[in-house]
């Protein structure tokens, strides 16, 4: 590695809003550098997780590191390749920090679109160079002339300096690693001083534990060398430093302004903390500054289907949560379903995708339940509560275009899907950000969900008195519709109290146990009728309703539609 000076090294990121290009402009960078063959096969490379594969989408960033020969000098190009999704946006600007530059792709069909936006000022912020990319340009429909005025327009970049490209067909994109050498520069760093790593992102490896990577910003790292953490003052003696080229590729060392992985022996969530600073032995730094964390926008509980699982599935979670480190993790407890988690995302898909990523990296089964947040209750008959759910504040205006609005609102209100209602509801452009204001009296009330009259814990939560009605009814129709049909009839109930408030039901499957019975005799059809009748009381008395995990997450959704 010693053979890439600073002043040939690069390091970038690639930023978009979803599907505009980003994964399929890194395979022809690849490819073109050497890092993956040639082949029609190369899809998505960078997008390695199951769940991105099954997708489409990339939701974790991805590094390599590729060696490009240009004009006789040999660079090291180190890309970053982000996700585009809003809920995985906390990837993108964790990204960034390790890069200068970064290229910003815009469909040549849709233009500038919300996260094209919130993604350029990431990087502005960061004060990267941003070198346009206008992808797509082979599609019938592309208008680049187009897309070029806006850019200039939204984000004052000369048009002249846009490269169309189309990453599909690989048209320009050499043009594109010519504009990284040219228009981003080399790092800032000190080779001479001692070693200053910041820990960008990691993953848990079973066989080798924490492997962290790393973006040199002063000194080298070499295996053997004994390294300290910043944040837990811990000291680890590194047992290999490498590059990902896509894959690991084990090198002697690493130097500043180079970006790569270490493994040095670090086993769980709490010593591999993303945002830390990693130096020498005996020879403290100023840590790097880190990342503001995440804030959860929707919560939800997870519990073990059995509980005899827990143990597994908790170090499960605090796997994930090492390459994932936007979620937020609090122990909670439930009667009926015992220990598990509440849970924080940063959006109903990021939800889903944890959920989708426990079940096929780690073979987990959880139940998904409807978040709980502590309540302290008075119990007293006065009537002491004010209706209204959210009171207004105050409104600023921060310049033309932006107003801040500050409201107090019940946690229980924009626990599950409110983020998500408000970015759809602004095309993306509203942005969101919430303090605890105390606990504040209100009214009010338990809800019980019953199947065939058994309450079923998981569903069971504590409503406004106002909104009661219908949350219970959305909830009975979601389960009525994510029930499976049954050889009895199954009532979905929603209650407060004794008070049933919203009911449906799912109709029996009638199964004709007189089909083998030709002809014969009435009291012959009659005993067979009485058994089926007979079993169906049994079936009822059992109350033995499977429902089904998506029945969760569709209750989960449930508070959108009131
Ligand atoms: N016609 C055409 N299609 C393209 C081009 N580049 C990408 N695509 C297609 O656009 C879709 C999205 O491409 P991706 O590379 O997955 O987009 P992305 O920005 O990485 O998406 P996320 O990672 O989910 O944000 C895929 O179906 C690609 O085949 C191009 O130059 N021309």
């Amino acid at each position: 590695m010693s053979r890439f000076s600073v002043e040939n090294t690069r390091n970038f990121s690639i930023i978009a809003h979803v599907d505009h290009g980003k994964s399929t402009l890194a395979d022809r960078l690849l490819e073109l550098t050497g890092a993956i063959d040639k082949t029609k096969n190369n899809k998505q490379v960078l997008d390695k997780l199951q769940v991105e594969r099954e997708r489409g989408i990339t939701v974790k960033a991805q590094t390599a590191s590729l060696f490009y020969n240009c004009e006789g000098k040999q660079y090291l190009l180190n890309l970053i390749d982000t996700p585009g999704h809003v809920d995985f946006s906390y990837e993108v600007s964790r990204s960034l920090s390790a890069c200068q530059g970064v290229l910003l792709v815009v469909d040549a069909n849709e233009g500038i679109q919300a996260q094209t936006v919130a993604n350029f000022f990431l990087a502005f912020e960061a004060q990267l160079s941003v070198i346009p990319v206008i992808n797509k340009i082979d599609l019938k429909n592309a208008d680049p002339e187009r897309v070029e005025k806006q850019i200039e327009k939204v984000f004052d970049i000369p048009r002249n300096e846009c490269i169309k490209i189309s990453a599909k067909l690989g048209t320009n994109v050499e043009r594109v690693l010519q504009a990284v050498i040219e228009r981003i520069p080399p790092p800032k760093v000190h080779r001479k001083n001692s070693l200053k790593a910041l820990v960008f992102d990691s993953t848990f490896d079973q066989y080798r534990g924490v492997i962290a990577n790393v973006a040199l910003f002063d000194g080298m790292v070499s295996k053997g060398d004994k390294i300290v953490s910043a944040h837990t003052k811990k000291t680890y003696e590194v047992n290999e430093v490498g590059v990902l080229n896509p894959n690991e590729q084990p090198t002697h060392k690493l130097y500043a302004g180079q970006v790569g992985y270490l493994i040095a022996g670090m086993k769980d969530v709490t010593e591999a903390q993303i945002g830390d600073t990693l130096y020498l032995h005996k020879q403290p730094v100023e840590p790097l500054p880190g990342f503001k964390s995440a804030k959860p926008m929707v919560f939800a509980g997870m519990y073990p289907i059995d509980q005899s699982e827990y143990n597994n599935l908790k170090s499960a979670v605090e796997k994930l949560t090492i390459n994932d480190s936007s979620v937020t993790v609090h122990r909670d407890s439930s009667l009926a379903l015992g220990a598990g988690w509440r849970l924080g995302f940063l959006g109903l898909l990021h939800m889903e995708v944890f959920n989708q990523r426990l079940e096929q990296e780690y073979n987990a089964s959880v139940i998904l339940t409807t978040p709980t947040v502590p309540y302290k209750a008075v119990l007293s008959s006065a009537k002491l509560i004010k209706a209204r759910r959210a009171v207004q504040k105050n409104m600023m205006y921060i310049d033309q275009n932006r107003v801040m609005l500050k409201y107090l609102f019940p946690l229980n209100e924009i626990v599950v899907d409110f983020y998500d209602s408000l970015k759809s509801l602004s095309s993306g452009y509203a942005s969101f950000d919430y303090e605890d204001a105390g606990y504040q009296t209100a009214e009010l009330v338990k809800m019980d969900i019953l199947l065939n009259g058994n309450i079923v814990e998981e569903l069971v939560t504590i409503v406004h008195k106002d909104k009661a009605h219908s949350v219970g009814k959305v909830i009975c129709e979601r389960l009525k519709d994510s029930l499976p049909r049954q050889l009895f009839e199954i009532a979905i109930q929603a209650a407060i109290g004794s008070k049933i408030i919203a009911r449906e039901t799912v109709k029996a499957y009638r199964k004709n146990v007189l089909a083998k019975c030709y002809g014969g005799d009435i009291t012959r059809k009659m005993k067979l009728l009485k058994r089926q009748a007979e079993g169906k009381k049994k079936l009822r008395k059992i109350g033995n309703i499977e429902v089904p995990k998506d029945a969760f997450i569709k209750v989960l959704r449930t508070q959108s539609d009131k």
